[in-house]
Order: C-alpha cells, then sequence, then structure tokens
C-alpha cells in the first residue's frame, strides 16, 4: 500500500511539473509571438541608429494638438524628424520640399498606410479603402474614386455645386448668425447628392446625415494611438470574442456600419429601379460592380467613401475663409469686389465659367486652402513599404510618415510671415513643388481623389459670397468690434476654425435682390433631387 501511496504522489508530482512545464512553454511562446516582430525591429532600427533622422529622445504622448508640437520638431530638428512612437518608427516631415521628394518622387515605396487594427480591421472588415494598406483591395477602390471625381467628372457635377451654393447665399442672406450650420449643411448636400442622388435640407436632421456621422463616430472612438494594446500587440487581434470584450464590442458596432451602409444602397437600388435616380456616384458604382466583381457590402462602403472625406474638410475650409475675412478683410476684400464688380458687374451671381477671369479670387482660394489647412496633418499617415535612404537618412520599412501640412504651410522658407492671410502671394511665380502653388491635396498615389470637387466648392463660394456680403467684425452691445482669434481651432483629425461671431450683410439691395431672385429660380431644379424619407 505505501509504495502504492508512494508511486502516486510521484505521479501527481510529475504531473504537476509536467502542467508547469506546459505553462510556461505556452508562456514563452505567446511572448515571444506577441514581441518577435518588434524585437526584431528594434534589432534593425538599433543597428541603423547612427543615420536615422534626428530627433527627440523623448516623445509626449496624450497631446490635443500633435500639430503645434510637431512644427516645433520641424524648427528644432529640420524637416525630416525621426519619432520612436510605441514600436513604430515615425518620420515627421517639415517641408514641401521633403514630402514632395519622399511621397511624391518615391511614391511606389510611401504609399502604404500604417496597420489601424481596430478601425481599419475590426471595425470596418478591411472595406475603408482611406485606411487600406497599398495592395490590390486599395487599388480597385481607388480606381473607383478616380473615375467618380477625376477632372472631368468633377466638373459634370458643377451644376449641383451652383444650385447648392444659390441656396447657401440665400441662407447668409436670412440668417447670417448661423452661417456654420450653412455652410456644413452645403458641404454634406453637395457630397450626399453627388453621392446618393438626394440632397440635404437641413443638416441636423437628415437621415443620412445623421446615419454617416453616427458611422464616423463609431470609427473616431476607436481610432485613438494608445487607447488598445492590440495596435501594439497585433497577434491580440486573434483572440476569440468571448475572451476580449473589447473585440466583441467592435464587431457588434461594425454589423451596425453594415447595416447602415446597406439601407442607403438599398435606397439607391429601389430608387435606380424606379428611373428615379439622377446620375450620381453610387449609381456609377452599381454599373462598374459586375465588372470588377466587388461584393454588394464592398460597394456600400466605396459610397459611403465621399461623405468621411469630402464634408469636413469642404465646410472647414469656408469657415477659415470667413475668419481670415474677419481678421484680414480689410486688406484683400476691397481688391477680391473690385475684380468682381469688373468681371462679374452686379446683375448676376458670379459662375464656374467666371473663374478663369477672377486671377484675385483664385489666389484667395489657394491662400485659404493653405493658410489654414484642414487636414492638418496631411490626412492620414502613409507608410513606407521598403527601406530607403534621403539626404543620407536612414528611413526604415515600415515607417509610419506624417506630411504635417501645419510645419509645410507655415514654413517660413517657402510662406513668410506664414500666419499672414496674403492672396498676393499665389500671384507671383514662386519655387514650389507640384502646380498648385500649395500642398492642401496631399501627395503621389494618395493623393485626394475629391481635390477638384473640393476645389471647385471652396472657389464658386468664395467668389459668390464676396460679390453678395459685406464680412466684418461682430459689433459688441456697446458697438466696439470683436476681436477673433485665429489660433482657436479644433482638435481631431481635421481641424477647423471653432466657433466664433462675425458680421454678415449684403453690399446693397442690388445684391441681395439678385441673391433672392436666383434663389428663387432654381427652385423647381432642386426639387429633382429631394429625396424619400428615410427613417
Ligand atoms: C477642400 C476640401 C478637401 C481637402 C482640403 C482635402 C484634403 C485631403 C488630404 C490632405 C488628403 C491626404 C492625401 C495624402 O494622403 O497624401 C486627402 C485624402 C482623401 N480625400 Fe480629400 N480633401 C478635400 C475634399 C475631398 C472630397 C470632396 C472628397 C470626396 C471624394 C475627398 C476624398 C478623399 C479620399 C477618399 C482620400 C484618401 C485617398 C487615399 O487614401 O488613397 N476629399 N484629402
Amino acid at each position: 500500500m505505501e509504495g502504492v501511496g508512494k508511486l502516486s504522489s510521484m505521479t501527481t508530482g510529475t504531473l504537476e511539473l509536467v502542467i508547469i512545464s506546459l505553462g510556461l512553454a505556452i508562456g514563452i511562446s505567446a511572448y515571444l509571438v506577441l514581441e518577435l516582430p518588434r524585437l526584431r525591429q528594434q534589432w534593425r532600427l538599433w543597428s541603423h541608429r547612427s543615420k536615422l533622422p534626428p530627433g527627440p529622445k523623448t516623445v509626449k504622448t496624450g497631446i490635443r494638438k500633435p500639430w503645434l508640437w510637431f512644427r516645433e520638431l520641424n524648427e528644432q530638428y529640420g524637416d525630416v524628424v525621426y519619432l520612436q512612437m510605441g514600436p513604430t518608427p515615425t518620420i515627421i516631415l517639415g517641408s514641401a520640399q521633403a514630402a514632395w521628394d519622399l511621397l511624391e518622387k518615391r511614391g511606389a515605396i510611401y504609399s502604404s498606410r500604417p496597420r489601424f487594427i481596430m478601425g481599419g480591421e475590426l471595425l470596418s472588415g478591411g472595406m475603408r479603402g482611406l485606411m487600406a494598406p497599398y495592395s490590390p483591395f486599395w487599388r480597385r477602390w481607388r480606381k473607383l474614386l478616380h473615375s467618380g471625381f477625376m477632372q472631368r467628372q468633377s466638373d459634370t457635377y458643377r451644376p449641383i455645386q451652383s444650385l447648392e451654393s444659390k441656396v447657401l447665399m440665400h441662407d447668409l442672406l436670412k440668417s447670417p448668425k448661423d452661417f456654420r450650420t450653412h455652410l456644413e449643411r452645403y458641404a454634406a448636400s453637395v457630397i450626399v447628392t453627388v453621392t446618393y442622388g438626394r440632397r440635404v435640407e437641413d443638416v441636423r436632421t437628415d437621415a443620412v446625415v445623421q446615419m454617416n456621422a453616427e458611422a464616423m463616430g463609431r470609427l473616431t472612438s476607436v481610432n485613438i494611438p494608445g487607447k488598445y494594446a492590440v495596435e501594439r500587440y497585433p497577434a491580440l487581434k486573434y483572440i476569440p470574442s468571448i475572451f476580449a470584450p473589447w473585440k466583441a464590442e467592435v464587431l457588434e458596432q461594425r454589423k451596425k456600419d453594415i447595416r447602415m451602409y446597406t439601407e442607403l444602397m438599398d435606397d439607391v437600388k429601389r430608387r435606380m429601379a424606379a428611373g428615379k435616380l439622377p446620375d450620381c456616384f453610387a449609381k456609377h458604382l452599381l454599373e462598374e460592380q459586375p465588372k470588377l466583381g466587388m461584393t454588394d457590402l464592398e460597394v456600400a462602403y466605396t459610397a459611403g467613401t465621399p461623405f468621411g472625406a469630402g464634408v469636413e474638410t469642404s465646410a472647414g475650409s469656408l469657415a477659415s475663409f470667413i475668419l481670415a475675412c474677419v481678421k484680414f478683410g480689410d486688406r484683400f476684400i476691397p481688391k477680391a469686389q473690385a475684380e468682381l464688380d469688373r468681371v462679374v458687374g452686379s446683375n448676376r451671381l458670379p459662375t464656374f465659367d467666371d473663374l478663369p477671369e477672377l486671377e484675385y479670387i483664385r489666389a484667395v482660394v489657394a491662400e485659404t486652402l493653405r493658410w489654414r489647412p484642414v487636414a492638418v496633418l496631411g490626412g492620414t499617415p502613409h507608410a513606407t513599404t521598403a527601406d530607403d535612404t534621403y539626404r543620407g537618412m536612414f528611413i526604415p520599412k515600415g515607417s509610419t510618415v506624417i506630411a504635417s501640412l501645419w510645419s509645410i504651410h507655415l514654413n517660413e522658407n517657402d510662406f513668410p510671415e506664414p500666419h499672414e492671410f496674403r492672396p498676393e502671394r499665389f500671384l507671383k511665380p514662386r519655387e514650389y513643388p507640384g502646380n498648385l502653388g500649395h500642398s492642401a491635396f496631399g501627395w503621389g498615389r494618395r493623393i485626394c481623389p475629391g481635390m477638384h470637387l473640393g476645389t471647385n466648392s471652396v472657389a464658386i463660394n468664395i467668389a459668390r459670397i464676396l460679390w453678395g456680403f459685406n464680412i466684418q467684425p461682430a459689433l459688441d452691445e456697446k458697438g466696439k468690434k470683436i476681436d477673433v482669434d485665429i489660433f482657436a481651432f479644433s482638435d481631431g483629425f481635421n481641424s477647423s476654425p471653432l466657433p466664433f461671431e462675425c458680421s454678415i450683410t449684403p453690399r446693397s439691395e442690388r445684391h441681395a435682390h439678385v441673391i433672392e431672385r436666383e434663389f428663387h429660380e432654381v427652385q423647381d431644379e432642386l426639387l429633382r433631387y429631394k429625396g424619400a424619407k428615410l427613417r
């Protein structure tokens, strides 16, 4: 019996040992799976440490406006700065030339995206091209956006932009204090009409706007650097949801996105079948779908792209223009209005056909896009797909590359006294890479596909607003001018002016009358784009 007892206690001891060893082995393997890629990357960086671009030893985290810090870094270390952001090598570009040399000229290896595991992979199932790495999926998505928004195609959207701009002018005439809401309605309505063939009458209650805003909210709530460990340890992505509440939650959110995008496309298909769908991007996608072999879901997500990328950017640029008018209007509005009076006169609103004659207005448009770039960090960061050397500096494969427009557009070498709003900068020939004279739409293979539509929106409204209105500081109760803060801008991926007051008044009775008349003339046309209730 004693022998049996000894044997059984030995067996239990051996079993314990086996379990502990197994546990250790699993622990070590899990650690290696999680850490190996990072350790390998660390080794590569360490072995090239003397050739990395210059940069600070410590990294600031949790800052609300990283572009302000990036500009300080660019001023201190130069236009190519190295930061070690967690495990990821990060390059901050601070001059137009460096951004052009790398993102444009070496676009073949600078056009991917960093991984967005929560936002791009888990929440969006890899369906959002804007966050997709350089891949066959991205190329197909990009081709569709190109065909939907290239210059020639964008010019066919001008009538919609003109209609909506007449509504905007009328709104500004009737309730100038709500100018911000009017700009947002304009931008949303152009994008929703161009995409889904239905306009937005009230931006606060419109169902398509609300649905998209909810989806954007879900995306921004997970796209927060440092919030989720899975971004640092990608292998965690494969843990079953049952053991990972954060994953279960994001997959639940994905279901809501899918329901929403599908609902919007179902509405498009219904109207298409009834012969009531005007030409629009969603229609174009449905026509291309069989040729490209895309799934319904891919089509539905692609149709959602312009809303996410084109509304805030267009409305924010116009809000910055109004801010510039309040602060610097004395210097440039009289010149702009003299040009408009000469070319357009006072009997009609300016049109797209006038723009080639309106050289000063075009300079105001360019200066607006330069002075306060909405995509303040240069849009979504790029990522490199191969090691590279630039001016003797080593840029590792897998680097995140941020071409911060706040540094690039406020670079004193290219734009002396950069916080001054001076359209004249764009009137004389000047050394600057590319043919726009600014970099507001990004670079290379990732350049903004909506740049023509976006520029047309900004240009037609700047021309018409300056034609019809005087924009000045608001007055306080004592009749004193209220100053505006040209640095009070929102945090976040896109940055636009925080609410401010101003006075917007018609230039004359005659101008007010023309605005009224042209608004009333387009009422029937506007009805073409009226959508049935969705929710
Ligand atoms: C004034 C308005 C706009 C500005 C200032 C702007 C600016 C930008 C910038 C800076 C980028 C990043 C480019 C890069 O990564 O190098 C970008 C990308 C993008 N923009 Fe725009 N944009 C505007 C309007 C629009 C509109 C109207 C659309 C609608 C079609 C749009 C769609 C996109 C898309 C889809 C991307 C991502 C492209 C990709 O990842 O390949 N944008 N935009």
